[in-house]
Protein backbone atom coordinates (compact mmCIF):
# COMPACT_ATOMS: atom_id res chain seq x y z
CA UNK A 1 0.00 0.00 0.00
CA UNK A 2 2.30 2.68 1.37
CA UNK A 3 4.67 1.63 -1.93
CA UNK A 4 2.52 3.46 -3.98
CA UNK A 5 3.24 6.48 -1.86
CA UNK A 6 6.93 8.56 -1.75
CA UNK A 7 8.83 8.09 1.47
CA UNK A 8 8.46 10.87 3.44
CA UNK A 9 8.92 12.12 6.73
CA UNK A 10 6.48 14.11 8.59
CA UNK A 11 7.41 16.95 11.54
CA UNK A 12 5.76 19.65 13.58
CA UNK A 13 1.68 19.94 14.93
CA UNK A 14 -1.03 18.40 12.53
CA UNK A 15 -2.74 21.79 13.10
CA UNK A 16 -0.40 23.78 11.67
CA UNK A 17 -0.08 24.93 7.97
CA UNK A 18 1.27 21.94 6.03
CA UNK A 19 4.67 22.88 4.04
CA UNK A 20 6.00 20.16 1.68
CA UNK A 21 10.36 20.00 1.00
CA UNK A 22 11.32 18.67 -2.14
CA UNK A 23 14.70 16.96 -2.48
CA UNK A 24 17.16 17.07 -5.83
CA UNK A 25 18.52 14.57 -7.53
CA UNK A 26 20.78 11.74 -5.92
CA UNK A 27 19.80 13.01 -2.41
CA UNK A 28 17.28 12.29 0.16
CA UNK A 29 14.96 14.35 2.54
CA UNK A 30 18.29 14.49 4.28
CA UNK A 31 19.07 17.51 2.50
CA UNK A 32 16.79 19.17 4.73
CA UNK A 33 17.87 17.77 7.83
CA UNK A 34 19.55 21.57 9.15
CA UNK A 35 16.10 23.52 7.94
CA UNK A 36 13.42 21.07 8.63
CA UNK A 37 13.43 20.73 12.53
CA UNK A 38 13.16 24.47 12.94
CA UNK A 39 10.53 24.91 10.26
CA UNK A 40 8.27 22.63 12.08
CA UNK A 41 7.94 24.53 15.22
CA UNK A 42 5.44 26.48 12.84
CA UNK A 43 4.51 24.23 9.98
CA UNK A 44 3.87 20.90 9.30
CA UNK A 45 6.90 19.88 7.27
CA UNK A 46 6.16 17.11 5.55
CA UNK A 47 9.89 16.49 3.24
CA UNK A 48 9.34 13.32 0.91
CA UNK A 49 12.19 11.28 -0.97
CA UNK A 50 12.35 10.51 -5.19
CA UNK A 51 11.27 7.54 -6.10
CA UNK A 52 14.66 5.11 -6.20
CA UNK A 53 16.11 7.89 -3.69
CA UNK A 54 16.19 7.58 -0.09
CA UNK A 55 13.34 4.76 1.21
CA UNK A 56 10.86 5.75 -1.79
CA UNK A 57 9.99 2.67 -3.85
CA UNK A 58 12.23 2.90 -7.12
CA UNK A 59 9.14 1.33 -9.33
CA UNK A 60 7.40 4.49 -8.57
CA UNK A 61 8.42 6.18 -11.87
CA UNK A 62 9.82 4.24 -15.10
CA UNK A 63 12.06 5.59 -18.08
CA UNK A 64 10.40 8.50 -19.97
CA UNK A 65 8.85 9.57 -16.97
CA UNK A 66 7.92 13.56 -16.82
CA UNK A 67 8.44 16.45 -13.54
CA UNK A 68 4.44 15.99 -13.89
CA UNK A 69 4.43 12.57 -12.78
CA UNK A 70 7.32 13.21 -9.72
CA UNK A 71 4.14 16.23 -9.04
CA UNK A 72 1.22 13.52 -9.50
CA UNK A 73 3.37 11.30 -6.62
CA UNK A 74 3.96 14.43 -4.55
CA UNK A 75 -0.24 15.11 -4.97
CA UNK A 76 -1.12 11.80 -4.29
CA UNK A 77 1.13 12.07 -0.99
CA UNK A 78 -0.57 15.15 -0.17
CA UNK A 79 -4.11 13.98 -0.68
CA UNK A 80 -3.27 10.49 1.72
CA UNK A 81 -2.00 12.89 4.88
CA UNK A 82 -5.68 14.44 4.47
CA UNK A 83 -3.47 17.71 3.07
CA UNK A 84 -5.51 19.68 0.57
CA UNK A 85 -3.14 23.01 0.08
CA UNK A 86 -0.11 23.06 0.96
CA UNK A 87 3.09 25.99 1.01
CA UNK A 88 6.21 24.33 -1.23
CA UNK A 89 9.72 24.37 -1.42
CA UNK A 90 12.11 22.76 -3.62
CA UNK A 91 15.51 22.30 -4.46
CA UNK A 92 16.44 22.00 -8.26
CA UNK A 93 14.53 19.00 -9.38
CA UNK A 94 12.54 19.28 -6.09
CA UNK A 95 12.05 23.18 -7.47
CA UNK A 96 11.24 22.04 -11.07
CA UNK A 97 8.40 20.30 -9.42
CA UNK A 98 6.90 22.94 -7.32
CA UNK A 99 7.29 25.25 -10.75
CA UNK A 100 5.27 22.18 -12.46
CA UNK A 101 2.69 22.17 -9.32
CA UNK A 102 2.45 26.23 -8.97
CA UNK A 103 1.48 25.85 -12.90
CA UNK A 104 -0.78 23.17 -13.07
CA UNK A 105 -2.30 23.22 -9.71
CA UNK A 106 -2.21 26.41 -8.52
CA UNK A 107 -4.97 25.42 -6.41
CA UNK A 108 -3.26 23.12 -4.37
CA UNK A 109 -0.01 25.76 -3.57
CA UNK A 110 -0.48 28.31 -1.11
CA UNK A 111 2.87 29.60 -2.22
CA UNK A 112 6.41 28.50 -3.85
CA UNK A 113 9.78 28.40 -3.22
CA UNK A 114 12.23 27.32 -5.82
CA UNK A 115 15.93 26.63 -4.16
CA UNK A 116 19.18 26.37 -6.78
CA UNK A 117 16.92 25.38 -9.55
CA UNK A 118 15.67 26.59 -13.49
CA UNK A 119 12.43 26.79 -15.53
CA UNK A 120 15.32 24.45 -17.73
CA UNK A 121 18.01 22.22 -17.29
CA UNK A 122 20.26 23.55 -20.08
CA UNK A 123 18.51 21.41 -22.92
CA UNK A 124 17.95 17.80 -23.09
CA UNK A 125 21.76 16.83 -24.20
CA UNK A 126 23.34 16.15 -20.59
CA UNK A 127 20.28 14.29 -18.99
CA UNK A 128 20.59 11.93 -22.06
CA UNK A 129 24.13 11.32 -21.92
CA UNK A 130 23.74 11.13 -18.06
CA UNK A 131 20.42 8.58 -17.89
CA UNK A 132 22.60 6.39 -20.30
CA UNK A 133 26.09 6.27 -18.49
CA UNK A 134 23.91 5.42 -15.21
CA UNK A 135 21.60 2.36 -16.69
CA UNK A 136 24.95 1.61 -18.28
CA UNK A 137 27.54 1.93 -15.45
CA UNK A 138 25.51 2.55 -12.17
CA UNK A 139 26.02 5.71 -10.19
CA UNK A 140 30.09 5.44 -9.16
CA UNK A 141 31.39 8.31 -11.39
CA UNK A 142 28.46 10.82 -11.07
CA UNK A 143 29.22 10.01 -6.62
CA UNK A 144 33.09 10.81 -7.55
CA UNK A 145 32.14 13.99 -8.61
CA UNK A 146 29.06 14.60 -6.25
CA UNK A 147 31.41 17.15 -4.18
CA UNK A 148 32.50 19.33 -7.21
CA UNK A 149 28.91 19.32 -8.54
CA UNK A 150 26.42 20.31 -5.15
CA UNK A 151 29.28 21.79 -2.55
CA UNK A 152 32.02 24.94 -2.67
CA UNK A 153 35.63 23.34 -2.54
CA UNK A 154 36.31 21.41 0.92
CA UNK A 155 32.96 20.78 1.78
CA UNK A 156 30.62 17.94 2.20
CA UNK A 157 27.64 16.17 3.85
CA UNK A 158 28.69 12.05 3.66
CA UNK A 159 25.48 11.25 4.34
CA UNK A 160 24.02 13.32 0.92
CA UNK A 161 27.06 11.79 -1.09
CA UNK A 162 25.93 8.14 0.34
CA UNK A 163 22.75 8.95 -0.71
CA UNK A 164 23.51 9.26 -4.28
CA UNK A 165 25.80 5.92 -4.08
CA UNK A 166 22.43 4.01 -2.65
CA UNK A 167 20.40 5.39 -5.45
CA UNK A 168 18.78 2.98 -7.71
CA UNK A 169 20.52 3.85 -10.84
CA UNK A 170 16.55 2.84 -13.25
CA UNK A 171 15.11 5.61 -10.62
CA UNK A 172 18.00 8.12 -10.96
CA UNK A 173 18.24 7.35 -14.31
CA UNK A 174 14.07 7.99 -15.12
CA UNK A 175 14.66 11.30 -13.18
CA UNK A 176 17.26 12.60 -15.47
CA UNK A 177 14.58 11.90 -18.10
CA UNK A 178 12.36 14.08 -16.41
CA UNK A 179 14.89 16.53 -16.09
CA UNK A 180 15.98 16.36 -19.94
CA UNK A 181 12.47 17.33 -21.10
CA UNK A 182 11.67 19.74 -18.27
CA UNK A 183 11.31 23.25 -19.95
CA UNK A 184 8.72 25.61 -18.72
CA UNK A 185 10.51 28.95 -19.46
CA UNK A 186 6.99 30.21 -21.56
CA UNK A 187 5.11 29.58 -18.97
CA UNK A 188 6.34 31.39 -16.20
CA UNK A 189 4.34 34.44 -16.83
CA UNK A 190 0.70 32.19 -15.95
CA UNK A 191 2.01 31.16 -12.50
CA UNK A 192 0.35 33.45 -10.15
CA UNK A 193 1.37 31.52 -6.67
CA UNK A 194 3.43 34.12 -4.64
CA UNK A 195 6.97 32.67 -5.54
CA UNK A 196 10.70 33.43 -3.84
CA UNK A 197 13.88 31.81 -6.02
CA UNK A 198 16.91 31.51 -3.80
CA UNK A 199 20.25 31.11 -6.12
CA UNK A 200 23.52 29.86 -4.68
CA UNK A 201 26.18 32.67 -5.82
CA UNK A 202 28.53 29.52 -6.28
CA UNK A 203 26.16 27.24 -7.61
CA UNK A 204 27.52 25.30 -11.18
CA UNK A 205 24.18 23.23 -11.66
CA UNK A 206 22.10 26.13 -11.68
CA UNK A 207 23.45 29.41 -11.51
CA UNK A 208 21.94 32.59 -10.12
CA UNK A 209 20.98 33.39 -13.80
CA UNK A 210 18.54 30.27 -14.09
CA UNK A 211 17.11 31.65 -11.19
CA UNK A 212 16.54 35.39 -12.01
CA UNK A 213 15.30 33.81 -15.31
CA UNK A 214 12.19 32.89 -13.50
CA UNK A 215 12.01 35.57 -10.68
CA UNK A 216 11.74 38.34 -14.26
CA UNK A 217 9.28 36.16 -15.53
CA UNK A 218 6.82 35.20 -12.62
CA UNK A 219 4.22 38.18 -11.71
CA UNK A 220 5.51 39.38 -8.50
CA UNK A 221 8.24 36.83 -7.51
CA UNK A 222 11.21 37.71 -5.24
CA UNK A 223 14.76 36.67 -5.71
CA UNK A 224 17.32 36.40 -2.92
CA UNK A 225 20.94 35.27 -3.66
CA UNK A 226 23.10 33.76 -0.97
CA UNK A 227 26.92 34.67 -1.03
CA UNK A 228 28.56 31.19 -0.12
CA UNK A 229 25.87 28.33 -1.24
CA UNK A 230 26.65 26.12 -3.81
CA UNK A 231 23.95 23.83 -5.49
CA UNK A 232 22.28 21.94 -2.09
CA UNK A 233 22.21 25.51 -0.17
CA UNK A 234 19.63 23.93 2.35
CA UNK A 235 22.81 21.88 3.12
CA UNK A 236 25.65 24.31 3.07
CA UNK A 237 23.74 27.58 4.17
CA UNK A 238 21.07 26.33 6.26
CA UNK A 239 20.43 29.36 8.28
CA UNK A 240 20.46 31.73 5.35
CA UNK A 241 17.35 29.27 3.55
CA UNK A 242 15.86 29.42 6.98
CA UNK A 243 15.96 33.12 7.11
CA UNK A 244 14.36 33.72 3.22
CA UNK A 245 12.23 30.91 3.62
CA UNK A 246 10.98 32.16 7.05
CA UNK A 247 10.40 35.56 5.96
CA UNK A 248 8.93 34.33 2.48
CA UNK A 249 6.49 31.49 4.15
CA UNK A 250 4.93 33.97 6.64
CA UNK A 251 3.76 36.13 3.66
CA UNK A 252 5.84 39.30 4.32
CA UNK A 253 4.47 42.65 4.96
CA UNK A 254 2.10 42.84 2.15
CA UNK A 255 -0.20 40.03 3.87
CA UNK A 256 0.87 41.41 7.23
CA UNK A 257 -0.65 44.89 6.39
CA UNK A 258 -4.19 43.18 4.91
CA UNK A 259 -4.46 41.27 8.84
CA UNK A 260 -3.97 44.10 10.27
CA UNK A 261 -6.27 46.04 8.54
CA UNK A 262 -8.60 43.07 8.80
CA UNK A 263 -7.98 42.92 12.45
CA UNK A 264 -7.42 46.79 13.35
CA UNK A 265 -9.77 48.63 10.85
CA UNK A 266 -8.29 50.98 8.37
CA UNK A 267 -8.82 54.16 10.10
CA UNK A 268 -6.37 52.73 12.50
CA UNK A 269 -4.19 51.68 9.73
CA UNK A 270 -4.08 54.86 7.97
CA UNK A 271 -3.38 57.06 10.92
CA UNK A 272 -0.27 54.10 11.88
CA UNK A 273 1.04 54.74 8.13
CA UNK A 274 0.63 58.49 8.21
CA UNK A 275 2.18 58.93 11.01
CA UNK A 276 5.40 57.42 10.28
CA UNK A 277 8.38 58.78 9.83
CA UNK A 278 12.05 57.46 8.50
CA UNK A 279 12.71 56.68 12.41
CA UNK A 280 9.84 54.72 12.24
CA UNK A 281 9.51 52.91 9.53
CA UNK A 282 11.35 49.95 10.27
CA UNK A 283 9.57 49.44 13.30
CA UNK A 284 6.18 49.60 11.46
CA UNK A 285 7.15 47.13 8.84
CA UNK A 286 8.69 44.49 11.38
CA UNK A 287 5.10 44.87 12.90
CA UNK A 288 3.63 43.90 10.25
CA UNK A 289 5.86 41.35 9.18
CA UNK A 290 5.93 39.68 12.33
CA UNK A 291 2.66 40.47 14.25
CA UNK A 292 0.42 40.25 11.78
CA UNK A 293 2.00 38.63 8.92
CA UNK A 294 3.42 35.72 11.18
CA UNK A 295 1.30 35.85 14.03
CA UNK A 296 -1.63 36.77 13.37
CA UNK A 297 -1.87 34.79 10.32
CA UNK A 298 -0.91 31.72 12.04
CA UNK A 299 -4.39 29.21 11.77
CA UNK A 300 -3.94 27.37 15.21
CA UNK A 301 -5.98 29.53 17.18
CA UNK A 302 -9.07 31.36 15.73
CA UNK A 303 -9.26 35.66 15.92
CA UNK A 304 -11.10 35.31 18.33
CA UNK A 305 -9.09 33.03 20.91
CA UNK A 306 -5.90 35.78 19.73
CA UNK A 307 -8.11 38.55 20.71
CA UNK A 308 -9.19 37.42 24.17
CA UNK A 309 -5.12 36.43 25.14
CA UNK A 310 -4.28 39.58 23.93
CA UNK A 311 -6.45 41.63 25.85
CA UNK A 312 -5.46 39.54 28.60
CA UNK A 313 -1.58 40.24 28.22
CA UNK A 314 -2.03 43.76 27.99
CA UNK A 315 -4.03 44.01 31.13
CA UNK A 316 -1.42 42.55 32.55
CA UNK A 317 1.44 44.44 31.56
CA UNK A 318 -0.98 47.57 32.25
CA UNK A 319 -1.03 49.12 28.32
CA UNK A 320 -4.42 50.89 29.07
CA UNK A 321 -4.42 52.73 25.43
CA UNK A 322 -3.34 49.42 23.50
CA UNK A 323 -5.90 47.43 25.34
CA UNK A 324 -8.44 50.38 23.82
CA UNK A 325 -7.52 49.63 20.44
CA UNK A 326 -7.74 45.20 20.74
CA UNK A 327 -11.27 45.63 22.21
CA UNK A 328 -12.10 47.59 19.01
CA UNK A 329 -10.54 45.24 17.65
CA UNK A 330 -12.16 42.12 19.45
CA UNK A 331 -15.31 43.48 18.29
CA UNK A 332 -14.25 42.86 14.57
CA UNK A 333 -13.22 39.17 15.45
CA UNK A 334 -16.42 38.59 16.92
CA UNK A 335 -16.55 38.65 20.51
CA UNK A 336 -19.27 40.36 22.43
CA UNK A 337 -18.93 42.54 24.90
CA UNK A 338 -20.29 40.12 27.49
CA UNK A 339 -17.37 38.07 25.91
CA UNK A 340 -15.04 40.77 26.56
CA UNK A 341 -16.29 41.34 29.99
CA UNK A 342 -15.83 37.98 31.16
CA UNK A 343 -12.13 38.29 29.86
CA UNK A 344 -11.12 41.36 32.18
CA UNK A 345 -13.20 40.09 35.22
CA UNK A 346 -11.15 36.81 34.54
CA UNK A 347 -8.05 39.28 34.60
CA UNK A 348 -9.11 40.66 37.83
CA UNK A 349 -7.85 36.87 39.27
CA UNK A 350 -4.65 36.79 37.19
CA UNK A 351 -3.37 40.02 36.72
CA UNK A 352 -4.77 41.79 39.82
CA UNK A 353 -8.15 43.90 40.75
CA UNK A 354 -6.42 47.22 39.81
CA UNK A 355 -5.42 46.10 36.84
CA UNK A 356 -8.62 44.86 35.90
CA UNK A 357 -10.48 48.00 37.18
CA UNK A 358 -8.33 50.46 34.86
CA UNK A 359 -9.07 48.09 31.73
CA UNK A 360 -12.82 48.01 32.48
CA UNK A 361 -13.01 51.93 32.47
CA UNK A 362 -10.64 51.38 29.08
CA UNK A 363 -13.15 49.43 27.32
CA UNK A 364 -16.62 50.46 28.65
CA UNK A 365 -15.54 54.09 26.90
CA UNK A 366 -14.31 52.43 23.52
CA UNK A 367 -17.61 50.18 23.76
CA UNK A 368 -19.99 52.82 24.63
CA UNK A 369 -18.13 55.15 21.33
CA UNK A 370 -19.50 51.88 19.23
CA UNK A 371 -22.93 52.01 21.29
CA UNK A 372 -22.12 48.60 22.36
CA UNK A 373 -23.66 49.40 26.29
O1 LIG B 1 23.41 16.29 -9.24
C1 LIG B 1 23.49 17.21 -10.03
O2 LIG B 1 24.13 17.14 -11.06
C2 LIG B 1 22.77 18.51 -9.76
C3 LIG B 1 21.34 18.44 -10.07
C4 LIG B 1 20.73 18.78 -11.22
C5 LIG B 1 19.30 18.58 -11.10
C6 LIG B 1 19.20 18.14 -9.69
O3 LIG B 1 18.17 17.88 -9.06
O4 LIG B 1 20.42 18.07 -9.13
Amino acid sequence: MTEKLLNHRAEGPTSAPPLLLGPSLGTSYALWDKVAPELSITYRVVRWDLPGHGGSAPGLIGPGAGVGDLADLVLALADSLGIDRFAYAGVSLGGAVGLHLALHHPERVSSLAVICSSAHFNGSKPWEERAELVRREGLDSLVASADARWFTPGFTVPELVRDQAEADPEAYAACCDALAAFDLRDRLPEISVRTLLIAGREDRATPPPHLREIADAVPGAALVELPGAAHLAPAQCPQAVLTALRTHLGGGAKRGMEVRREVLGDAHVDRAQARQTPFTARFQDFISRYAWGEIWTDPTLSRRERSMITLTALVAHGHYDELAMHVRAARRNGLTPEEIGAVLLQTAVYCGVPAANSAFAAAQRVLAEEDDL
